[in-house]
């Protein structure tokens, strides 16, 4: 009951009462878009895009053609709707006249692999206006990483520089920058160079999962960067380190304009996006929002994608393995993920369905207990079809886009509906049709479907194995569940006995 009534409150906050319905838009096609670069068209064909999908019509409009930036976005949609080309093409145009390179825009996001995808994107319609994109990620060394981002000048042989000298000009070799909030974080507090200074545009992509955890206060950090200091009044109090960027100057003042009162101007423009966007005050209150317009899709708050089909799988605990098998061999080798609840049971089962030989397709682990290496490599494999089962703990949840993935099973039910939104979101994306099997017991069913009502187009249908092949499955399963067990007892007995344990709960 008090579940149903959160559902239906209105949100708290007045500019969430009067949102923008995406669901209202049409898809429109390049030619039809108003005031889109000619370069970034023929860039955006070149992707095999050839008109926009609604949300992204959306931004546009409150963006590029005729919004012109002025309020801050917060961008509820869901799932495979496109979200990233929807904040990465407005500003990738609005950048496209910029004279000098420095660092105008960062987008954030929770972890390495989804950064990645993100500068992909970027990456296909940058160049086409001149601009450069860049990777702050911790995925190659520090060093490297400073080469990429910070353009030294060619100082010339035999004299001697001070290190410490300000006047030596280095400038970003990016225009755009896409980063972790741990990265993003060593550069502010030691890269020689790195400056926040000029930045116009910020994405927090995936807001209510950066918004969740502090990430070294990384948040407070960059606004406080772009916020006006007394620099521009009295050119010599310097509340930060000078600008290492020779003469050019950003200087944002405190406005005195209705709407402006007490904010920087020029200001830096946020958004930030979401499937399950948060409605909580006090954490929206950390991005502090200049005049924020809600786009959100449809009446209710929780959006499942319109080709998804949900069915559920009821099933006694000790037989899921049997059941996961039989489901899998049904599905006949098609790309799928499968989601446990944490890294432990996404590494046994992994374990165990390996033991099931003859299988028709390959499994993989995918978890936060693997190296970052490890995982990039199965995420490629699994992208290129080399795996076609990858069996992930909620690493893979969120944002993580891979072609061909069908089918989402949830072998361990999901507590939340929002968990339930992103595991499901790996299919059925851009409007392509997709399933989600949730394997339960009989004693889960009710919260189940109390769980699923949270969101719209929450239908579930009933999903039966026949009982022929779990009995085939029987004598297989057996013997690979005593391998698992001696596998299990070694990988113990190689551990090791150190006094601090980390918390399976901190890694996903
Ligand atoms: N206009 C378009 N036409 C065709 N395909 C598109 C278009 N825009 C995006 N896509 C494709 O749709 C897929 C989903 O896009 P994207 O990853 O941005 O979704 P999302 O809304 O961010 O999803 P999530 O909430 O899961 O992060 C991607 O494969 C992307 O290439």
């Amino acid at each position: 009951m008090a579940d149903q009534q959160k559902v239906k409150s209105v949100p708290v906050l007045p500019w969430m009462r009067n949102p923008i319905d995406v669901s209202l838009f049409e898809e429109c096609t390049l030619s039809l878009l108003p005031c889109l670069d000619p370069r970034l068209n023929e860039a955006l064909q070149n992707m095999g895009i050839s008109s926009l999908f609604p949300v992204q019509v959306a931004v546009w409009q409150e963006t590029i053609g005729p919004g012109g930036f002025e309020r801050d976005l917060c961008v509820n949609s869901p799932t495979g709707s496109g979200k990233t080309l929807a904040y990465a093409l407005p500003i990738v145009q609005a950048l496209s006249n910029r004279a000098v390179k420095c660092l105008r825009a960062l987008i954030v996001l929770p972890t390495r692999d989804l950064a990645l995808q993100v500068k992909e994107v970027f990456d296909k319609i940058a160049p086409a206006v001149g601009l450069s994109v860049g990777l702050a990620v911790g995925q190659s060394s520090i060093a490297d990483e400073i080469s990429q981002l910070i353009k030294r000048p060619k100082l010339e042989a035999g004299i001697c520089y001070d290190p410490e000298d300000f006047s030596l000009d280095l400038r970003s070799s990016v225009d755009i920058l896409v980063a972790t909030p741990g990265r993003l974080m060593d550069h502010i507090n030691s890269t020689e160079g790195f400056t926040l200074e000029h930045l116009c545009y910020l994405v927090v992509d995936e807001t209510d999962r950066l918004l969740r955890e502090a990430y070294q206060s990384w948040l407070p950090t960059v606004l406080q960067l772009t916020r006006f200091s007394d620099e521009g009044f009295f050119p010599c109090a310097h509340t930060f380190r000078p600008s290492l960027f020779g003469s050019l100057k950003t200087i944002r003042r405190s406005g005195v304009e209705r709407g402006f009162k007490g904010k920087s101007y020029p200001r830096l423009v946020k958004m930030v996006l979401s499937a399950t966007l948060t409605q909580d005050p006090s954490k929206l209150a950390q991005l502090d929002l200049h005049h924020p317009l809600l786009l959100t899709t449809g009446k209710m708050r929780y959006q499942l994608p319109g080709k998804l089909e949900s069915y559920e799988l009821v099933c006694e605990s000790k037989l899921k393995p049997l059941y996961l098998v039989a489901l899998l061999q049904n599905l006949g080798g098609e790309k799928c993920i499968v989601f446990t609840s944490s890294v432990e049971s996404t590494h046994r089962l992994c374990t165990l369905l390996n033991f099931f030989h003859d299988l028709p397709f390959k499994v993989q682990e995918y978890s936060g207990l693997q190296r970052q290496a490890v995982r990039s490599k199965t995420l490629r494999r699994f992208r290129e079809g080399e795996i076609q089962v990858l069996v992930s703990s909620d690493a893979m949840t969120r944002g993580m886009d891979v072609e061909g993935v069908r089918s989402i099973i949830n072998y361990d039910m999901p507590m939340y509906i929002k968990t339930y939104i992103h595991r499901a979101g790996r299919t059925a994306r851009a409007g392509q049709t997709g399933r989600c099997f949730t394997l339960l017991r009989k004693d889960e069913v009710k919260h189940f479907k109390k769980l699923l009502r949270k969101a719209d187009n929450n239908s579930c249908a009933v999903y039966s194995v026949p009982s022929s092949s779990i009995e085939s499955l029987r004598s297989i399963y057996t013997s690979a569940l005593e391998k698992l067990k001696e596998t299990v007892e070694m990988e113990a007995s190689k551990k090791p006995k150190v006094g601090f344990k980390s918390s399976s709960r901190e890694r996903t």
